[in-house]
């Protein structure tokens, strides 16, 4: 398997606190990889110390082994963060043209991209409006398009689909699968039981450790459970 993220013995500490001990996670290139685990079980700082959001205590992350230190990729990411970062005075049309020119896309490129991506989540008529008036789903589905914007490498999505009515969640399942096939590597953090189950591969996070790193499958297998809801549920009540 070729690895595109990989996490040496990452520690994080706020202050006194330990949120991640010596993680190693290495994600597979051209896979849905999941991450899920209980709230404070540090994803999302997992997630941000490969961004660059946060520092890191102790290890190494690297980006196509190297060290994420050491190279301007922000190109060939796409983040969507668990909290929308949106201009709400501002329409989405707006919003998207300045990660568009953030990212660098030329400008003759850009409004075909915003097309397609708004398309793809769906708010394609909704071009012209201004964010303040956006429903809370329609911000989550915005604040992927823009992550989608500039056809990133890897894909980081934190709870992409809360406040994704199922119909939606659905559709846009069907277009991670898509970018899958055509080569992009995601990485999504989840609750939603049924979306992990669609993963390729899922590491589990608690009490920042990783305690199961499989195939959906293999994790129930393991857990002795029937569906990775349980696995859940066991690993929180048996302390593993
Ligand atoms: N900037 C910070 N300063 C201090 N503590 C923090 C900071 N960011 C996160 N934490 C703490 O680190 C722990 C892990 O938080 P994190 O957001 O990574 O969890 P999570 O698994 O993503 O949770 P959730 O599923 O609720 O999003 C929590 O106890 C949280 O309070």
């Amino acid at each position: 398997m070729d690895v595109i993220i990989d996490f040496k013995n990452v520690s994080k500490s706020f202050g006194h606190h330990p949120v991640l001990n010596k993680v190693d996670l290495s994600i597979p290139s051209g896979e849905i990889f999941g991450l899920i685990g209980p709230s404070g079980s540090g994803k999302t700082t997992l997630i941000k110390i490969f961004i660059g959001l946060e520092s890191l205590s102790a290890g190494e992350v690297s980006f196509k082994g190297e060290e994420i230190k050491a190279i301007p990729f922000y190109k060939k990411i796409g983040y969507m963060a668990q909290s929308d970062a949106l201009y709400e005075e501002l329409t989405a049309y707006e919003n998207l043209q300045f990660f568009a020119s953030i990212y660098g896309l030329k400008k003759k490129e850009r409004k075909q991209r915003i097309e397609e991506v708004m398309k793809t989540v769906d708010l394609l008529d909704h071009l012209k409006k201004p964010v303040h008036l956006y429903s809370g789903g329609m911000k989550r589905r915005l604040s992927l398009a823009i992550a989608l914007l500039h056809d990133p490498e890897v894909l980081i999505l934190d709870e992409p689909t809360v406040g994704i009515d199922p119909v939606l969640r659905k559709e846009i399942w069907a277009q991670f699968q898509k970018l899958k096939k055509h080569g992009r590597t995601l990485l999504i953090t989840t609750h939603v039981m049924d979306e992990a189950e669609r993963c390729d591969r899922l590491a589990l996070l608690r009490d920042g450790k990783i305690i199961a790193n499989e195939k959906p499958e293999s994790i129930t297998e393991s857990f002795q459970v029937s569906s990775i809801e349980e696995v859940f549920l066991k690993s929180e009540v048996s302390n593993i």
